[in-house]
């Protein structure tokens, strides 16, 4: 089961994994069922203006022009271990500007997990994360 697989590789992951931060759209739907087996709590990490609050934002670029991701000031704890989950790396871009939305939080990215890669794409090398992919095309 693909839920399992992704349990799997986060699990591996150490230290241990003590956030996950899933990236909307489709990292929503795989990053809460990773934090229900962690045990830790799940952080969205939402495309602009759909979050309350105050918020943390950083401008990205992807294959089809710009967007702004955002994340709640204090949703993630600083010094805090964060798996950020995506369903798709493609440029790297959304996982770039994640990575970049964790460090002003404070906290670190343990690793970015993916179901998919599209390696012609590269978006690997533009990651300063261990980036563990499922399914590489
Ligand atoms: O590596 P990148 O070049 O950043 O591309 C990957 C991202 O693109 C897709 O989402 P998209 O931004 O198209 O939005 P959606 O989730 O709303 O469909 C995909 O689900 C990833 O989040
Ligand atoms: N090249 C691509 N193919 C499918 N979905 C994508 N999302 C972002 N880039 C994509």
């Amino acid at each position: 089961m693909l839920k399992d697989a992704l349990v799997v590789e986060a699990k591996k992951i150490s230290p241990p994994v003590e956030c996950v931060a899933g990236l909307e759209a489709r990292g929503f739907l795989f990053g809460p069922l990773i934090s229900l087996e962690l045990n830790v709590p799940f952080v969205p990490i939402r495309k602009k203006g759909k979050l309350p609050g105050n918020l943390l934002s950083v401008c990205y670029s992807k294959e089809y022009g710009q967007d702004v991701l955002e994340v709640q000031e204090n949703a993630i704890k600083p010094g805090k271990r964060v798996l950020l989950v995506d369903d798709l790396l493609a440029t790297g871009g959304s996982l770039l500007a994640s990575y970049h939305l964790v460090k002003k939080a404070g906290a670190q990215v343990a690793a970015s997990l993916v179901i998919i890669e599209l390696e012609p794409l590269k978006g690997r090398d533009t990651l300063p994360t261990d980036v563990i992919s499922l399914i590489k095309l």
